[in-house]
């Protein structure tokens, strides 16, 4: 397992060693000991999810508010998706940064997203399924999140506006404004 460090501090992607033979392949696509050593603090997952979208679909940007605030640990099983992460500590140096990085099942890449971030990612395969480890649980009345076509964020989602596909929940969050006025 290799990890790269992002522009954004406490913001990884992951590549692990992938063990190919004539049979396949074989990877270990989580070790806690080995995650925690590289990251350098211990980080108690507790949940996993899975979403399997068509292409198109616009999932985000999403976060939980609080003490139901989540750390991520991303990667796509099928298909490809474009995956952000903004960082949004008011107190770091990268306030309002983003990171946009491509998530495969080819390229088996993950994504650490840290507690205090916006998460969201757009599927540029026909279809998609996104896995993921969260360490705090689903806490509805804390979820909160940002539009993705924020002027202040300003996110190239890759495909056209006439291609999203988007909740109706995800088209009425609020602008990076309207959360820090
Ligand atoms: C996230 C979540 C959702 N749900 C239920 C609530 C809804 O009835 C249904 C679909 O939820 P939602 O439309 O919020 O799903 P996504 O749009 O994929 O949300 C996720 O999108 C972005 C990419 C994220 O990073 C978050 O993990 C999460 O917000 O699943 C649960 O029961 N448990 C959960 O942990």
């Amino acid at each position: 397992m290799q990890i790269v460090k992002t522009n954004l501090k406490d913001c990884f992607i992951f590549e692990p060693t992938i063990f190919g033979d004539n049979r396949g392949y074989f990877f270990e696509s989580y070790n806690k000991a080995k995650f925690e050593s590289l990251i350098g603090k211990s980080v108690n997952f507790i949940q996993d999810n899975e979403a399997f979208s068509n292409k198109g679909a616009l999932r985000g940007l999403h976060f939980q508010q609080g003490e139901f605030a989540q750390a991520k640990l991303v990667r796509v099983t099928q298909g490809l998706v474009l995956d952000v992460a903004v960082d949004l500590r008011p107190d770091s140096e990268t306030f309002l940064q983003h990171i946009a990085v491509e998530l495969s099942a080819d390229n088996k890449k993950q994504l650490f997203v840290p507690r205090g971030f916006a998460h969201g990612y757009i599927v540029l395969s026909d279809t998609a399924v996104f896995n993921y480890k969260c360490d705090n649980i689903y806490n509805k009345d804390s979820e909160s999140g940002v539009i993705y076509n924020d002027k202040d964020l300003n996110i190239n989602w890759k495909l056209k506006q006439d291609e999203f596909i988007i909740s109706e929940k995800d088209k009425i969050l609020p602008t990076i404004k309207t959360l820090y006025k």
